[in-house]
């Protein structure tokens, strides 16, 4: 681990930073990341929430230069200071087998069944030739002790190992290379709430150790406020709300937040009280000419669907913007009990 010579290193940018990053696909009406705006500091965790469909997986995936077939990008992006939407396939490799590393939500769709643990773990630092076989099953010993698990998981098959244990092998695998930016979408979903909460725990515990910046994909806002330093709210392809997580979970300043955190469910909720936001992130098919959320919100006035609200900082909150043209005006309802 070579944190304290990162800690040298001028921060010349942030580890993650997005700019109006638009992508289009084949057959929709309007782009399906519309000027995406996105920041993750150094050492940083950020939560990118939002409801299905919002384009989240697509942000995260666009930092790895991942996007889908047919797909066309405009816009900055860039990871460690490279500028990941003009790379060739080489640097690309390169970028995703050390700058960056990312943790699906399934662990068994990303590994080879057939193979032993301790050679996925070591593959890519062998086939990069950035280490020799001793100092790569070195480094895999590390850090599956690192992630909980026994030295004996080496030689073991994924089928042998539980969902919970395969994901600490992903998390692992993530950071033999020492990435910069960990890119985690939903990576606890697919398993029960005691070893979500395990892991959630773990990824916190590593990043801090590691110093790795982590952008954190979920939908679930308890979970972000667990983890998360900042938060950025993502609705129709555009980030609508940014700020420190705590802030923006106590008092939301865009309609959006506030109806997403009304509508997750809570532990001292009465059964049966599991609000919903009424209606629907709008078709891909469809345009939009003004706010996209103004057809769902309580607040919007006839201006909210003629013209599109730039993205403007709020006032006495560091490094936070809110995309909402009524927001100086109204008082949101907050979840004062998270974070
Ligand atoms: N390969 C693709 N081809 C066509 N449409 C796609 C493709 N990938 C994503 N989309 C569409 O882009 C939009 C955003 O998808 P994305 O997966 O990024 O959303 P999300 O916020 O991550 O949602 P979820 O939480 O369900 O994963 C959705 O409307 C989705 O149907």
């Amino acid at each position: 681990m070579n944190t304290a010579q990162r800690s040298q290193t001028p921060q010349k940018s942030q580890t993650l930073h997005i700019r109006g990053l638009r992508v289009s696909l084949p057959g929709t009406a309007r782009p399906v990341l519309d000027g995406v705006d996105l920041e993750v500091g150094a050492g940083q965790t950020v939560a990118l929430v939002g409801e299905s469909g919002s384009g989240k997986t697509l942000t995260s995936r666009a930092a790895l230069g991942m996007l889908p077939a047919g797909a066309t990008a405009s816009g900055v992006v860039e990871v460690d200071g490279q500028d990941v939407l003009t790379m060739d396939a080489r640097a690309l490799r390169r970028l995703r087998t050390t700058t960056a590393a990312m943790i699906f939500q399934d662990p068994r769709a990303g590994i080879n069944p057939v193979r032993r643990v301790g050679d996925f773990l070591t593959e890519a630092l062998r086939t990069n030739g950035a280490a020799d076989k001793r100092t790569a099953r070195k480094r895999a010993l590390a850090l599956l002790d690192a992630v909980g698990l026994p030295e004996r998981v080496l030689r073991q098959y994924p089928h042998e190992l539980s969902g919970g244990m395969l994901q600490r092998v992903m998390i692992a695998a993530s950071l033999m290379a020492d990435p910069v930016l960990l890119l985690a979408d939903e990576p606890t979903t697919a398993l029960d709430v005691t070893t979500q909460a395990e892991i959630i725990a773990l990824l916190r515990d590593l990043q801090s150790r590691f110093g790795t910046a982590l952008l954190f994909v979920t939908h679930d806002l308890e979970l972000a406020a667990v983890i998360a330093d900042r938060v950025a709210v993502m609705y129709a392809g555009r980030i609508v709300e940014t700020g420190p997580a705590e802030q923006v979970f106590a008092d939301p300043k865009h309609p959006y937040t506030a109806a997403l955190l009304a509508a997750t469910p809570r532990l001292d909720a009465p059964a049966g009280r599991l609000a919903v936001i009424p209606g629907r992130v709008p078709d891909l098919r469809t345009e939009i000419a003004g706010c996209a959320f103004a057809g769902r919100c309580a607040h919007a006035v006839d201006a909210c669907g003629q013209e599109r609200p730039e993205t403007a900082a709020v006032p006495d909150r560091s490094q936070a913007t809110v995309a909402c043209w009524r927001s100086s005006t109204l008082t949101l309802q907050g979840g004062a009990s998270r974070g």
